[in-house]
């Protein structure tokens, strides 16, 4: 059968992309959600003029006119309406984070004076309109701050809060069921007997989704196909991304592919020249969108990390790719007509970012990835790598 390549299933994948619409949530819980209106400053930024040192705020003609004792009038603190200066060649007493006093321009710290018997003798040069941070430098009112398809961290969270945003419209997130499959599979919380084991692969799966706060849930099959059809059957009613793990390939009782097909779930390719990875499936039924994995648990990681995500991210209006590039730091053959999702460790020489291989026991050995914060791009086309070669990184756990 001809096998799908990286470039077209990738293709494929993001034309499948899907509009999910937009939702209001609480500013709270905006983390890591995709901004879907803009973040419009409702006031100047800053919203008055903030004196930025304590000390005393003076006018700079006074200064200029040779003042260097400025009696105290007042102090103002940070919260209290503006003072005023009613003497130009007196001085008032300011804190950080107030406002600055009518008829002052300029903040002297606390340590160029010297005070005593309510007078502040000056002991530096001072700046004109020094030490204040003056009303709308920063964003005017009516600025968009925060653009549309933004992924909003924590600068964007204080861009909420300070303007006053307490419901953020954000982009809606789809519904998402993970369907495992295999007789062998436990859960977490069964103790295995001998032939069988826990599935893991899905909670790695969702702890990748949630990065994107997108949460999953789980349903599981037996190996039998009439029971994996109603799965599929009720599922596609129920969700609107099925995420299917296992049961893909030659095996007897791997039944997925038919079973999507006689649900009315039209494959778009199933097989892609990779490894691992290499029995992928892809289909589609009207508006629902399904990503068949294959079981073992680094092809269906890589797969969903190399696939899915950038599906997502392109559903969301977010640039679909988010891979970063790295150099590889040895030579690397890979004798195969495939594209190899190498798992590398990563490590900074210099400024640049360097990819090591660190070969495991193929695509059953999920404990290798401990020991790896990526997968490296191996394109098919080649079959040498001389160190030093940039190729594309599928990070994971890349920190530093
Ligand atoms: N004759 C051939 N055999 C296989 C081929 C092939 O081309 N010809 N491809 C191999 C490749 S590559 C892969 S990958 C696997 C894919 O298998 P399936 O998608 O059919 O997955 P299963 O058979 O159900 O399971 C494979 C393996 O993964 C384990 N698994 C499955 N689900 C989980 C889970 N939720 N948590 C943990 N582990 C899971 C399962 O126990 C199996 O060990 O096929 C090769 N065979
Ligand atoms: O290519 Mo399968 O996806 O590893 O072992
Ligand atoms: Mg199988």
């Amino acid at each position: 059968m001809e096998l799908t390549t990286v470039t077209e299933a990738t293709r494929i994948i993001l034309e499948n992309s899907l509009d999910y619409g937009t939702e209001y949530v609480p500013f709270t819980s905006a983390y890591q959600r995709v901004l879907a209106e803009p973040l419009v400053a409702d006031r100047d930024f800053p919203p008055f003029d903030r004196v930025t040192m304590d000390g005393i705020a003076i006018q700079w003609q006074s200064y200029l006119n040779g003042q260097r004792d400025f009696r105290i009038e007042s102090t103002q603190t940070a919260g209290e309406t503006q003072h005023t200066l009613s003497d130009p060649n007196a001085c008032i007493e300011v804190m950080t984070g107030a406002a600055l006093p009518i008829n002052t321009d300029l903040v002297i710290r606390y340590e160029d004076l010297d005070i005593k018997d309510g007078v502040a003798h000056l002991t530096a040069t001072v700046r004109k309109g020094q030490n204040v941070h003056y009303q709308g430098e920063d964003r005017r009112a009516g600025a968009p701050i925060v653009q549309p398809y933004t992924l909003l961290g924590p600068p964007e969270i204080a861009i909420a809060a300070g303007i006053g945003a307490s419901q953020v419209a954000v982009r809606r997130l789809p519904s998402v069921v993970i369907i495992t499959s295999g007789d062998e599979l436990v859960p977490v919380e069964q103790t295995p007997l001998p032939h069988q084991i826990r599935s893991s692969n899905v909670h790695c799966i969702a702890s990748l989704l949630k990065e994107y706060r997108l949460h999953v849930d789980f349903v599981h099959i037996p190996d039998e196909l009439s029971a994996t059809q109603r799965a599929i059957e009720q599922a596609l009613t129920q969700y609107e991304v099925l995420i299917l793990c296992g049961g893909v390939s030659q095996g007897k009782k791997d039944f997925i592919p038919q079973a999507l097909q006689a649900e009315g779930v039209e494959k778009y390719f199933h097989k892609v020249s990779q490894q691992p990875g290499k029995p992928f499936w892809f289909g589609r039924k009207g508006n629902r969108v399904v990503f068949a994995l294959p079981g073992n648990p680094v092809s269906s990681f890589l797969c969903a990390r190399r696939y899915f995500i950038p599906w997502l991210r392109r559903s969301l209006g977010l640039r679909a790719m988010d891979n970063i590039y790295a150099a590889l730091s040895d030579d690397y053959v890979y004798n195969s007509p495939l594209t190899y999702f190498l798992q590398v460790q990563l490590f900074q020489e210099g400024a640049t970012l360097m990819a090591r291989p660190l070969v495991g026991h193929g695509s059953g050995d999920f404990a290798n990835l401990i020991d790896n914060q990526g997968f490296l791009e191996i394109p098919q086309e080649r079959n040498e790598f001389k160190k030093g070669e940039i190729l594309p990184i599928w990070q994971y756990h890349y920190k530093v």
